[in-house]
């Protein structure tokens, strides 16, 4: 195995609520995980859950109440400056450089992290063609649209090949083009040996290109594990989804009920949960009786959603997989 880029050890988070939330927030609540260099996790949480604290903790920006984030083998909060320059983090606001030129954001993120001038120049040129966004170069960041601001942050991100990317929501406001290639240039990285740590409400995309997945929810780690061992956890009962006629879903439902259970997906649209013991007959069924009201079938394999929702229902307060 790789060696560990981080260890999350017992880490805890309470912020001192003000005013109407008076009292103290516990945003993170004694979470544990390694990280192997080479990775790439994806941290799975509803709103509020707790992500955005824990990857502060892990950037060196806000220090744990309780427990100890070690980067590459120590104490994060002992080798601050250190880990600003191995790790390229993007907040979902890159407010502190919204008041420069498109190049000059990217070239003095560039310089920041130690890459020469005339390097980072061509660095940040070479993401703007990229992002074929070279017509935008001289424009203030505080102009550009949602989209293209967000581009111009993960052009920061990669800007000097760090060997630890974090990002946060990186795809959110992007459009399908934009989105494509941004999971592309961080496929790419990795290839090269990145860790990359994504934090993420999109399931259905991280599902493409996670190795891992932490999901999180009120501040507790809830499950570690590949999307495929997450995917066993679910409800190992095949799904069949029926196309029925307009109007004929109802006799559908009665005609398949010994096969399973069904949930109404739409006016003409069923999810039948069968036993995977029973799929073989239930096929011949469906294909030997044509006179069936089906219009099409098929068999829907399980997603990382799904494992999110049945992580978030059944394990609030349990661990799973740690
Ligand atoms: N500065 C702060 N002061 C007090 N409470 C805070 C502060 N920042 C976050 N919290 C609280 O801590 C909890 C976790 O917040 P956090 O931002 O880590 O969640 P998140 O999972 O990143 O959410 P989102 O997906 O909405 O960005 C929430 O209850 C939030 O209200």
């Amino acid at each position: 195995m790789n060696h560990l880029i981080y260890e999350i050890d017992q880490v805890s988070h309470e912020y001192k609520g003000k005013g109407r939330t008076k009292g103290k927030v516990k945003a993170n609540d004694n979470i544990s995980f390694d990280i192997p260099a080479g990775e790439i996790l994806g941290v799975l949480g509803p709103n509020g859950a707790g992500k955005s604290t824990l990857i502060k903790q892990m950037v060196g920006l806000l220090k744990p109440t309780a427990g100890e984030v070690r980067f590459d083998g120590m104490n994060i909060a002992q080798q601050t400056k250190r880990a600003a320059t191995l790790v390229a983090y993007y907040a979902q606001e890159p407010h502190a450089i919204s008041a420069l030129k498109v190049h000059e954001a990217l070239s003095f993120t560039g310089r920041l992290r130690g890459v020469p001038k005339a390097e980072a120049e061509r660095q940040a040129n070479e993401l703007l063609e990229q992002f074929e966004m070279g017509s935008f170069r001289d424009k203030l960041l505080k102009q550009l649209s949602g989209g293209q601001k967000r581009m111009i942050g993960i052009g920061t991100v990669l800007i000097g090949h760090s060997p630890v990317l974090i990002l946060d929501e990186p795809t959110n406001e992007l459009d399908p083009r934009n989105r494509r290639l941004v999971w592309d240039l961080i496929n790419q990285r990795n290839r090269e040996g990145a860790t990359v740590i994504l934090v993420t409400h999109n399931v259905l995309e991280a599902e493409q290109v996670v190795h891992r997945v932490a999901v999180i929810n009120h501040g507790k780690l809830l499950a570690i594990d590949s999307v495929a061992k997450l995917k066993q956890q679910v409800d190992p009962r095949l799904k069949f989804e029926l196309l029925t006629s307009i109007g004929k879903r109802d006799e559908m439902e009665a005609i398949l009920a010994r096969f399973g259970t069904a949930l109404v997906l739409a006016e003409n649209r069923l999810l039948l949960l069968a036993d995977k013991r029973d799929a073989s007959e239930l096929l011949d069924f469906i294909t030997t009786h044509p006179e069936l009201p089906i219009l099409e079938y098929s068999i829907k394999p399980s997603s990382l959603e799904d494992v999110y929702f049945h992580i978030d229902n059944a394990a609030q307060s349990e661990v799973i997989g740690v």
